[in-house]
């Protein structure tokens, strides 16, 4: 049974997934020579060399898989797994005007409609997971990157701290953590740290624990998600997407017509509480609704992006 959480009625916009703005929940993979961006705003493009005889050009550590299961209680290791997800388009109900709080987006009027013939449904956000030890890909395959009338959603939110969460569910959060302290106590860490080091000579302080990972790959603490800075973000078929380890995250959303088939890349262990967690959101007692993406669509069907970077709001 997963843990159930209660929610704030908030309604959040959808944003256009690049790389800067999704940086803190994981990796965007994609070409940057089809990026919709200009080159200014694309952020750092990564390492590029010729492979296959010149006859193709190689982007380097296009993402960051990492395997955090040795921090895992059970301490059993985990593989490399690749399965596929086929995932249906999500029912979305018709739009309607609520008195719901304003979204870390402040006090943009996201509820009013004032473009004209955009069609707006609703989508409600009943469930979180995350998988603390491990970095999932979702790769989408045979979805062109002009696609208008199948996308895809990716919903996020940040990790409250820990004491946050316990007020909210009353009990400690479901959140397998290392044993640290036999590794702090161990004769051989604590030489291990001194300086200069009795085993290399080093001098310089050693590296935290995680400090090479990427930012969106360490651990992320124990704590429920933080619902009021859930993100919403509308992926095009060109790009994959890597949630960093423990982010939590909505299972995917096929907005459209048809299914989309995802490669989905990571590592497993196959104990159930350390490869993926859920929590369940319930309206609070005074809420009149739970957690709701606004989906704008045009004529066409293609969803409009309407906060952050390349949005309607940001071009008035
Ligand atoms: N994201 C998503 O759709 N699902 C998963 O993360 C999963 O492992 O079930």
């Amino acid at each position: 049974m997963p843990t159930s959480m209660p929610c704030p009625s908030i309604r959040i916009p959808v944003e256009l997934l690049t790389q800067s703005s999704f940086s803190q929940f994981g990796t965007v993979i994609e070409n940057p020579a089809h990026s919709p961006l200009p080159p200014s705003q694309r952020g750092p493009a990564p390492d590029a060399v010729s492979a296959n005889q010149g006859s193709a050009i190689k982007l380097l550590d296009v993402t960051h898989p990492s395997n955090l299961y040795s921090l895992a209680p059970s301490k059993k290791p985990a593989k490399a797994v690749m399965n596929m997800f086929i995932c249906s388009p999500r029912e979305l109900r018709p739009h309607e005007p609520s008195e719901s709080m304003p979204s870390s987006w402040g006090d943009l009027d996201f509820d009013e409609d004032d473009y004209g013939n955009n069609d707006r449904a609703l989508l409600d956000v009943s469930i979180l997971e995350r998988h603390p030890f491990t970095t999932q890909t979702f790769i989408p395959m045979g979805l062109s990157a002009t696609e208008r009338h199948t996308q895809y959603l990716v919903i996020v939110a940040p990790t409250l701290p820990a004491a946050a969460s316990k007020r909210h569910t009353g009990r400690p959060p479901p959140y397998p953590t290392p044993d640290v302290k036999k590794r702090t106590t161990s004769i051989k860490d604590i030489f291990a740290r001194a300086r200069p080091s009795p085993f290399t000579n080093e001098a310089a302080p050693p590296p935290p624990q995680y400090s090479r990972l990427h930012p969106s790959a360490r651990p992320k603490g124990p704590g429920l998600p933080d619902l009021k800075n859930l993100r919403a973000f509308v992926a095009s078929g060109n790009q994959a997407v890597t949630y960093g380890a423990g982010t939590w995250h909505a299972p995917m959303v096929v907005i459209g017509q048809r299914p989309i088939d995802f490669v989905v890349s990571q590592f497993a262990n196959g104990v159930g509480m350390e490869d993926c967690q859920e929590v369940e959101l319930m309206a609070g007692r005074n809420a009149e609704e739970g957690v709701v993406v606004m989906v704008d669509s045009d004529s066409s069907g293609k969803v409009i992006v309407k906060a952050g970077v390349g949005s309607v709001m940001a071009k008035l």
